[in-house]
């Protein structure tokens, strides 16, 4: 079913789709092109239309080898479509679901592409604000790098910004016009945050994006060290659950350690995850680092990881449904765990896709009931395959200590959950009265 886009491609099969529309095989007059075209009510938004035209520069302008280029921007009738490199292959979230987590040293070349993009696009002032593996396109015809890895391309930039429309917001009950509208490279500048809404995926998301600062580039290099860990681990850091307490997370929660990588690879990590921007690499230092690393992990297998560690909503958080089910079958219901917790897949996996993982683009900041979940953080920490629990009387000694630091680690938690909780869950008018999340001893 060949359908005309403007009057220079003809798009031929659908290829793709993502939240913002369809993603096409087209033919244009150099070849064959990847044609994204916009949905309807985006397409017929006069405003959206408008900052097309008016990132048109900024789109276009990224020219290298591992960001998937904008070739051109179609406004034609109903149309709006945005005409890219075609990439022969599959986008980095099909191979992880297909594999589950991947060998460290073909997920380090993959981010060390990634970030070769983000350095390229930082240096032209654009931070692209959307990186997650959807937006990660393998080239199956490229070149093999270390491990087999296929090139990386890195693509959406600026895409999510523009389509963060008013109709949008307002389609999502967010108040229309208060993010910045674009300007110049768009993509870079700031106003990012509506006072109710956020632009980006949860489990990506930057924790001063939550706690409303401007976009800078740091937010893409800590998205980036999000896919690794996500990469290496088969889930990310911090998510799971409601976005609302996915965004507390990225405040509040310390990184847990990835068992059984080497300790360098870890550093790049955990720097990266940190919570001031400042403290993280830029993205060429991030560049340099992967690619200095990635000797060490010659041959090493995927993390043996255990798929249900240790959180706080037990095993069946990160079991499919149908076997949380037959567990809730066997358990007293006094026993079981809170209601609406046990149920919400923690990964998103081909077994059990995670509905909770919000695509990008306008998302509504969630109530105070849905944040509350204690003080004592909700984040998986993963546990090598074997390796026991922490209640286990081998790790009784270590976790008194570890309780004492958690204690503390907790008052500072309950502190910054408070703050971030009272601004999330401020009602439309800024009100609320709703109490902060109680307070639960470790
Ligand atoms: N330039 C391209 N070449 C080849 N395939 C592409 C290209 N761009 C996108 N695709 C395919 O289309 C799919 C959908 O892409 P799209 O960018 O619309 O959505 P997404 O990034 O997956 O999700 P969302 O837009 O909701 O964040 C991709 O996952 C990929 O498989």
């Amino acid at each position: 079913m060949a359908r005309k886009i403007g009057s220079r491609y003809t798009a031929r099969q659908i290829i793709g789709r993502g939240s913002a529309g369809t993603v096409w095989l087209a033919d244009g007059p150099d070849g064959p092109v990847a044609v994204k075209l916009l949905r309807d009510d985006l397409a017929s938004d006069e405003n959206l239309v408008d900052r097309f035209v008016q990132e048109r520069a900024a789109l276009l302008s990224l020219d290298h080898p591992h960001v998937v280029g904008v070739r051109d921007l179609v406004v034609d009738g109903t149309d709006l479509a945005l005409v890219m490199d075609l990439v022969r292959g599959t986008d980095l979230r099909t191979r992880l679901e297909r594999e589950r987590r991947l060998a460290p040293e073909v997920a380090v070349a993959i981010c060390a592409d990634v970030a070769d993009a983000l350095a390229a696009a930082h240096a032209a002032g654009v931070v692209h604000r959307d990186v997650k593996p959807e937006n990660v396109l393998l080239d199956a015809h490229g070149p093999g790098g270390p491990g087999g890895a296929p090139p990386a391309l890195l693509t959406d930039f600026g895409v999510a910004k523009l389509i963060d429309s008013p109709r949008r917001r307002a389609a999502a009950g967010l108040p229309a016009g208060a993010a910045g509208t674009a300007s110049g490279t768009g993509a870079a500048t700031g106003g990012e945050r509506t006072p109710r809404g956020l632009i980006g995926t949860p489990d990506y998301l930057a924790p001063e994006l939550v706690e409303g600062l401007p976009p800078r580039a740091f937010v893409d290099v800590y998205a980036l060290a999000t896919v690794l860990y996500e990469l290496l681990a088969g889930f990310t850091p911090f998510g799971g659950g409601h976005p609302g307490a996915v965004l507390r997370r990225h405040v509040t929660e310390t990184v847990a350690p990835l068992p059984g990588i080497p300790d360098e690879l870890w550093q790049v990590v955990h720097q990266c995850l940190a919570k001031a921007p400042a403290s993280r690499l830029r993205a060429p230092e991030l560049s340099e680092r992967l690619r200095e690393v990635l000797p060490l992990l010659r041959g090493l297998p995927p993390l043996d990881i255990d798929d249900h560690p240790d959180e706080p909503y037990g095993a069946a958080a990160g079991s499919a449904p149908a076997a949380a089910s037959a567990d809730e079958a066997a358990v007293p219901a006094q026993a079981r765990p809170e209601p609406g917790r046990a149920a919400v897949p923690l990964v998103r996996s081909s077994a059990s896709p995670d509905a909770n993982r919000d695509t990008h683009t306008s998302m509504r900041v969630p109530g105070a009931d849905e944040l509350a979940g204690g003080a004592h953080g909700t984040a998986r920490t993963p546990r090598a395959a074997g390796a026991r629990r922490a209640g286990s009387a081998r790790n009784r000694a270590a976790a008194a200590g570890r309780r004492r630091l958690v204690l503390a680690v907790a008052g500072v938690a309950v502190a910054a959950a408070v703050g971030v909780g009272g601004w999330l869950a401020a009602g439309d008018d800024g009100t609320s009265t709703r109490p902060a999340p109680a307070v639960q001893q470790p």
